[in-house]
């Protein structure tokens, strides 16, 4: 059982600002040996993420708050879970998945007036929220989430399935996102994370497009010199002020 020294609102917002985070796919990691996987990342990790799949959302299903629970019994790092769900369940998989352990839940933008509700329920419940995008919608859709979240992330391929390249609109639309933020007086208040497509080629151009946290998957767990991997990025710069 590991103690976490911080957790929700105020483990977000202790995450460093001046370089890029690895935030770590459990989805990705060697799902028939977590444990090891887990004692494996837990130095590099700045957050957790894990993603969660209704298979209506999204083609596919995944991961459910028992299994939050257990991960949180083995990690002192923050828990990111990104709700891939209907708008009809949304507020309640919000609640459950931070009784089960979550530190910050990110909804779609695309669920609405559904989401921001689930986002005052996790506000209620002390976890953190955020607003993620697939990558088919204008990123104009995060407007109405801005003042309420402290993470926006943007999906850089179709939404729920791994492995696939990046879509060469990421970039630009994670300076849009930028704009957006800067308009709204929140540039400082809200990390904005690039998901989907991690590689080494297009890590480099997420951050300096301004990407402030990358959700990594094979490129974290297919690296057997983790150590050196999360040391180029840490040294990744932003072109983005
Ligand atoms: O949700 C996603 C991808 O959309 C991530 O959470 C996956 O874990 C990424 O895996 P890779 O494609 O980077 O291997």
């Amino acid at each position: 059982m590991t103690s976490k020294p911080l957790s929700g609102p105020a483990a977000i917002a202790a995450l460093p600002r001046n370089r890029l985070l690895g935030e770590f796919s459990l989805w990705s990691a060697d799902l028939a040996n977590m444990e090891t996987d887990l004692r494996r990342i837990e130095a590099f990790v700045d957050l957790h993420h894990i993603d969660v799949a209704d298979a209506r959302f999204t083609p596919g299903f995944l991961f459910f708050p028992d299994f939050v629970a257990r991960i949180a019994k083995s990690t002192a790092k923050p828990i990111h879970v990104h709700l891939m769900v209907e708008a009809e369940i949304v507020e309640e998989q919000t609640r459950q998945f931070i009784e089960a352990g979550a530190d910050l839940i990110s909804v779609h933008a695309e669920n609405g007036e559904a989401g921001l509700r689930a986002i005052a329920v996790a506000k209620e419940l002390g976890a953190e929220a955020g607003v993620v995008l697939r990558l088919e919608t204008p990123v104009s859709a995060i407007e109405p989430f801005i003042d309420h979240v402290a993470f926006v992330t943007l999906l850089g391929t179709l939404i729920g399935v791994k492995g696939q390249s990046l879509s060469e609109k990421a970039c630009d639309r994670l300076i849009e996102a930028r704009s957006l933020l800067k308009k709204a007086g929140r540039e400082d208040r809200v990390i904005l994370a690039a998901d989907g497509g991690i590689r080494e080629q297009t890590v480099p151009l997420l951050r300096q497009a301004g990407a402030q946290t990358v959700v990594l998957g094979s490129l974290a767990f297919g690296d057997k010199n983790l150590g050196d991997r999360i040391a180029w990025l840490h040294g990744l710069e932003s072109r983005v002020s």
